[in-house]
């Protein structure tokens, strides 16, 4: 995907992004990170349609976001969501099944061995007929990723997935991801873990204030003084065994 001098306001607000350009390269995991209200967010909905950016061009394989129908675009495009009281009465199964809508016409007619695989890859095969509201708040995030792969898309949108999980399956999920990657997914996410994020990922976009400060490799972007200055918090970098770099936030001097 790649972005051409993207601005999006909200309607009458002045905030949203500003003048973005950049690529997500394909099979590889970029992650956008950045204080809160820089516009990570906001990025992501002009990656998935969810808004249209007022000036410039979102462009997927090539073509600009807005030539896709909605159905093709949902072949394409997949967004991990946050949880949804609305779907609390439906079963895991019926919520998969719901991501295989882009393929078939009607969520009746879609065969339950279309799901079978995604339900294994998220570890809810036991839980297949349960229904969400009586599930814990990962294993509903898990609900959201299984629906995502069942759409098969070619970029995966993922908005702090890690936010209802614990270490174990946080681990579990950048794991997951890498793999995902692996086979030529293209994965998007924002993270507000700092570590997590130069971990797990292959490229990072670094924004505040609406606008892009730095995309680049970890490597590129591990330096105190750039993170200290957007975060605006005193910030080294210290080299802990087996782990190697890590980013620390430090006291104030007083
Ligand atoms: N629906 C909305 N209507 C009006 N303004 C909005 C809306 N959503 C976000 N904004 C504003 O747009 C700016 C960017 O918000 P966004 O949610 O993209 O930031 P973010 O980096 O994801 O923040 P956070 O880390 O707090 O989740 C903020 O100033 C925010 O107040």
């Amino acid at each position: 995907m790649e972005l051409q001098h993207v601005s999006y306001r909200y309607p009458g607000q002045e905030k949203g992004v500003t003048d973005l350009s950049g690529t997500f390269p394909i099979g590889k995991i970029t992650t956008i990170i950045g204080p809160n209200g820089a516009g990570k967010s906001t990025l992501l909905k002009t990656l998935s349609r969810q808004v249209t950016p007022q000036s410039g061009t979102v462009t997927l394989a090539g073509e600009p976001l807005t030539a896709y129908t909605s159905k093709t675009l949902a072949r394409k495009i997949a967004v991990v969501s946050q949880r949804h009281e609305l779907y609390d009465d439906m079963t895991v199964a019926a919520m998969v099944k719901m991501g295989r809508l882009p393929y078939h016409s009607l969520l009746a007619t879609v065969p339950d061995e279309e799901v079978t695989d995604f339900l294994a890859q998220t570890a809810l095969t036991s839980l297949a007929n349960a229904h969400l509201d009586d599930l814990s708040g990962g294993q509903q995030q898990r609900v959201w990723l299984a629906m995502a792969l069942a759409q098969e898309p070619q970029v995966l949108l993922l908005d702090e997935p890690t936010t209802y999980l614990d270490v174990h399956y946080q681990q579990t999920l950048m794991t997951q991801l890498r793999q995902l990657a692996a086979a030529g997914m293209t994965v998007i996410q924002v993270l507000h873990n700092i570590n997590q994020a130069f971990t797990v990922s292959d490229w990072l976009w670094l924004l505040k204030d609406g606008r892009l400060v730095a995309a680049g490799t970890p490597g590129d972007l591990r330096q105190a003084p750039l993170l200290a200055e957007t975060f605006q918090t005193p910030i080294e970098i210290v080299d802990v065994p087996r782990l190697g770099p890590y980013i620390v936030q430090v006291p104030e001097a007083t």
